[in-house]
């Protein structure tokens, strides 16, 4: 039997503003798996992609309530036949079902996931009945791995990051680890037909194999797609902007300018930079359609796609112009954009909003793959590191992403960890903070580099298509 469905207001739908037309219902995410079987990683990633689509999510982590009546637990706490071990687990449960009930109370609230290891029927028809009481839809997304390679580098994850063993010898933490794993295999029941009558998704082998069953709407399908593309294979994700453009120097937006002497330098040092973070991992790298990116990584010995969603943030009618012009020009825009820059959209053009929705092939391609090195702009940049990292709409737009830097990007199980790695090269920096008429250009610049950076400038006015004064800003800002 289908949920019945909440209705608030006098719409039976809520639109998310991203064009995701979710159905009014709740869903209750239940990662169901042994330890070590990447439940946190997925129900983690599950939120912030949630949270990055402008749909509210939330994780409930019934280890978090576990470890504040039991904070460093031995194996033998996980043993059924330990009575108040059982308890304590039961009551953690309990609470974290609680608090998700109470806070699908907000009407913005809308997908929850109960994240523990829900090995047993009982537990999961507990739940499921819980749910229903409070009109909660809910879906059961089982981790079911046994490869060897996948759980013992899951193990080493774990008891390397989990508040369960922080501070604890690694060799006893591991060992500790196995033992409990042991513990949950002797009563461990996957999903199977006796469970038919529940919407599950059962991941075999990080994705080799998906059993769906009763999905029933769209909201549920979505969540079931984005599960059916992930993967938990370590692995990392690099990415850089273009080397600087003509355009940077000038303090010009959009446009497709070709890369200055020094961004043609980055692109001569990003081979080098590169193998300094990934060694000899094989990686395929994407690059936007537009020529600064391609100069860019002209000189990556690896494969290499050119992806249309990649390309830059469109200024509609202020392509080309500095933001001092856009301020002369189009001062009601300029403040409007600074006031609310996620949700601003330029005459003719997009906002990060917009950069967000077709962005999402992106990211779901990405983690389908393995390493993958991006070279793209600052806000489609912006918008992937907001995704990785669940930065929020406020913050994201305003971040600074130096150019001729290397991001490094792993996902891990609590979070995602990042490394930046500059290359040896100087480049103008084009970070505008709210309220600034210009970008940052000021800095030191050598004799030959402001020589070069000149040429530079005279080289642009010589195409149509950068046919511009070089920026009084840059030139004042110049210091030899
Ligand atoms: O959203 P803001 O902060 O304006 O940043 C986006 C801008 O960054 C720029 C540089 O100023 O990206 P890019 O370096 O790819 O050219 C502009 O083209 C683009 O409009």
């Amino acid at each position: 039997m289908r949920p019945a469905t909440r209705t608030r207001g006098s719409s039976n739908a809520v639109t998310n503003g991203v064009g995701v037309q979710a159905e009014d219902t709740r869903i209750c995410v239940v990662m169901v798996g042994l330890p070590a079987r990447g439940k946190s990683l997925i129900a983690q990633k599950v939120v912030r992609y949630l949270g990055w689509l402008s749909i509210t999510a939330k994780c409930f982590n019934v280890g978090n309530y576990r470890r504040t009546a039991t904070p460093q637990p031995n194996a033998a706490f996980f043993d059924t036949s330990n009575k108040e071990g059982e308890r304590l687990r039961k009551a953690a449960a309990e609470a974290a079902v609680d608090d998700m009930c109470k806070w699908f109370r907000s009407p913005d609230n809308l997908i929850a996931i109960l994240d523990a290891t829900n090995s047993t029927k009982p537990r999961r028809r507990w739940i499921k009945e819980r749910c229903d009481a409070e009109g909660i839809e809910t879906i059961f997304v089982e981790s079911k791995c046994d490869r060897e390679d996948i759980i013992l580098s899951n193990i080493l994850e774990v008891k390397t990051t989990s508040p369960d063993y922080e501070g604890l010898d690694p060799e006893h933490a591991a060992k500790d680890f196995l033992e409990r794993i042991k513990m949950y295999e002797r009563v461990y029941e996957t999903l199977d037909e006796d469970e038919a009558d529940m919407t599950y998704c059962k991941i075999i082998n990080v994705g080799s194999q998906v059993i769906i069953n009763r999905i029933q709407d769209y909201l549920q399908s979505r969540v079931v797609y984005y599960l059916m593309n992930l993967h938990i294979k370590p692995r990392s994700i690099w990415i850089s902007r273009h080397g600087e453009s003509m355009y940077n120097l000038s303090g010009q937006i959009g446009g497709d300018a070709n890369l200055s002497a020094r961004g043609r330098k980055y692109a001569e040092e990003l081979p080098t930079l590169v193998k300094r973070s990934a060694g000899d991992s094989p990686l395929t790298v994407w690059t936007s359609t537009l020529k600064r990116t391609a100069q860019t990584a002209q000189h990556l010995p690896y494969e290499k796609l050119a992806w249309k969603a990649l390309d830059e943030l469109d200024s509609g009618v202020c392509d080309g112009l500095t933001y001092a012009e856009i301020e002369e020009k189009y001062p009601r825009d300029f403040k409007a954009r600074d006031e609310d820059k996620y949700n601003y959209r330029y005459l003719g053009g997009e906002s990060y909003r917009d950069v967000v929705i077709r962005l999402e092939p992106i990211i779901m391609e990405l983690e389908r793959s393995e390493n993958i090195l991006i070279v793209t702009h600052q806000a489609v940049l912006r918008c992937i590191y907001a995704y990785f990292m669940g930065s929020t709409q406020e913050k994201s737009p305003w971040m600074e992403v130096p150019l001729h830097c290397l991001i490094r990007l792993t996902p891990r199980a609590y979070k995602t960890e990042e490394e930046r790695l500059f290359a040896d090269v100087p480049a103008v920096s084009t970070w505008r903070e709210k309220g600034s008429k210009a970008a940052h250009q000021v800095q030191t610049l050598s004799i030959s580099e402001c020589a070069e950076m000149c040429t530079d400038i005279a080289c642009a006015q010589d195409t149509p298509e950068n046919s511009r004064r070089p920026s009084p800003s840059i030139a004042a800002q110049t210091k030899p």
